[in-house]
């Protein structure tokens, strides 16, 4: 589901979840959302997601900023054909993840006092989390933290020219004292416990960030969606969570 609404005076439009490839999906429908997006108009992606760090300076509950990925999922989202309309065949990745929506994401944490860290996250197929070995080599690859999305997702936002914001929270951590106990359910409520301080950044981020602002007209609907934004607000983000999307 796609969930509408505005934060401050942008439009806002949020995934209540997404595919996996790990789930069966191909990577054509994992990424289809992304497409969707951009054809509703939107500029600004903003993408999250849960991972397991192998960068010593992270603990659980750590959010980091994702400043460059490395793409080992099994299969690339823009193999065949390629469509003109959406973008190019061979697609520049030299920035997939907007310096200036990283640099005023530090920015707002550093006056927010939200502990950051930024970091190279690397994407693997899954549904298996890492063996000792698996994760040793992510660190030796020259990752800081490896999960199992996002990667396609910010590939198509790539090839469609969507500006990419992505962050991570650390949920476990692959060393050899914490991986004996790592599970979903340890990965879900990790990510609850740092949910708070990633939603006060994303949200100041969306006000911040350079974009198209209501127009008057849309003002005055705005007015009066304001109360029912504020009394909902804490509900509205639960739901925005993971990942948000706006323009
Ligand atoms: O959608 P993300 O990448 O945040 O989900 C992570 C990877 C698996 O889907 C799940 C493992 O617990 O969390
Ligand atoms: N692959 C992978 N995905 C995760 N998602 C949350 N934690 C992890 C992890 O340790 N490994």
């Amino acid at each position: 589901a796609l969930v509408f609404g505005t934060i401050g005076v942008k439009k806002v439009v949020a995934m209540q979840g997404r595919f996996h490839f790990y789930e069966g999906y191909s990577m054509k429908e994992v990424t289809f959302p992304v497409r969707v997006l951009k054809y509703l108009g939107v500029e600004k992606l903003i993408v999250s997601n849960a991972s397991g760090g192998v960068n010593p300076n992270y603990k659980v509950g750590s959010i980091v900023i994702i400043k460059d990925h490395i793409n080992f999922m099994p299969e690339h989202p823009l193999r065949g054909k390629n469509d003109e309309r959406f973008g190019p065949r061979f697609v520049n990745m030299s920035e997939p993840y907007s310096v200036e929506m990283i640099a005023k994401a530090k920015e707002i944490a550093q006056e927010l006092n939200i502990e950051v860290h930024d970091g190279v996250y690397l994407g693997l197929q899954g549904p298996t989390f890492e063996t000792l070995s698996e994760y040793r080599m992510v660190k030796i690859l020259g990752a800081d933290c490896v999960g199992m999305s996002t990667v396609p997702e910010v590939i198509v936002a790539r090839h469609m020219e969507l500006e990419t914001f992505g962050v991570s929270i650390i949920t476990d951590m692959g060393d050899e004292e914490s991986i004996l106990s790592v599970s979903h359910k340890e990965v879900l409520e990790a990510a609850k416990k740092a949910e708070p301080n990633l939603r006060k950044l994303v949200k100041e981020l969306i006000v911040r960030v350079n974009g198209h602002p209501l127009k008057p007209n849309q003002m005055h609907c705005l007015s009066i969606f304001e109360w029912h934004l504020h009394h909902c607000l804490k509900w509205y983000i639960q739901f925005l969570y993971l990942p948000t999307f706006f323009w």
